[in-house]
């Protein structure tokens, strides 16, 4: 299985979503990011400008919600259309119950972990996820630099998933270029987030080209 490139539409024209969205048809998942200015200092957008992109976008839809109450809102977000949906671990009061309910809904189940949230947090519980989510910046806004310092997580989680015998996608997310794809593709990483990079360039499907290759050099040789 190879590597999957998820632009991140935080760092899209917001008034010309749709047209942006088609602009990175060579991905493999569309990253959109719901943000409630509660759980992440920052808002974007909720269901209904979710459900359009649902509808519109040719790529799955990988919901990441920066928002309390995700038991509540999680599932939502499925029925909404988002074919994979990434609740964060710090706002949920039973993230088993949330995992279970996204995937009656036929989504897949992902759970994201903060930076300053250890590993151990989130081991328990893949058995019952599709993935998990290693935030590389604080949650909350595109463009910020990449953290190195959680390389350690996405090593300790690959070798939790394999001792299990576990399919787990590994997820990063900020700060995530050229420079930086190589290394969380080495540590564990299948599915890369690239907001700033995806959209700041002047050729995005050439970028996202170009990022899949970085990576996949690196995770042949994993
Ligand atoms: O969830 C988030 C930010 O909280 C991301 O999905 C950002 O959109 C990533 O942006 P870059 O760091 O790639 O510019
Ligand atoms: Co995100």
């Amino acid at each position: 299985m190879g590597i999957q490139i998820a632009p991140s539409i935080l760092s899209a024209d917001f008034a010309n979503l749709e047209r942006d969205i088609l602009t990175v048809g060579g991905a493999d998942w569309l990253h959109v990011d719901v943000m409630d200015g509660h759980f992440v200092p920052n808002m974007t957008f909720g269901l209904p400008v979710v459900e359009r992109i649902c509808e519109v976008s040719p790529l799955p839809v990988d919901a990441h919600l920066m928002i309390d109450d995700p038991d509540r809102w999680a599932p939502r977000y499925a029925e909404a259309g988002a074919a994979s949906v990434t609740f964060h671990l710090e706002a949920a009061h039973d993230p088993r119950a949330i995992a279970a309910d996204l995937r009656s809904l036929g989504a897949r189940a992902s759970c994201a972990i903060k930076p300053g949230t250890p590993v151990e947090d989130v081991l328990p519980l893949i058995d019952r996820l599709d993935m998990v989510l290693v935030m590389t910046v604080e949650p909350g806004f595109g463009g910020q630099s990449f953290m190195a310092d959680m390389m350690p997580k996405l090593r300790t989680l690959r070798a939790a998933a394999e001792a299990a015998g576990r399919d787990l996608r590994l997820q990063t997310d900020g700060g995530i270029a050229r420079a930086t794809v190589g290394t969380v593709v080495e540590a564990g990483c299948d599915v890369v987030v690239a907001g700033s990079a995806i959209y700041g360039a002047e050729d995005r499907a050439a970028e996202i080209a170009m990022l899949r290759e970085l990576g996949e050099r690196v995770h042949h040789h994993a």
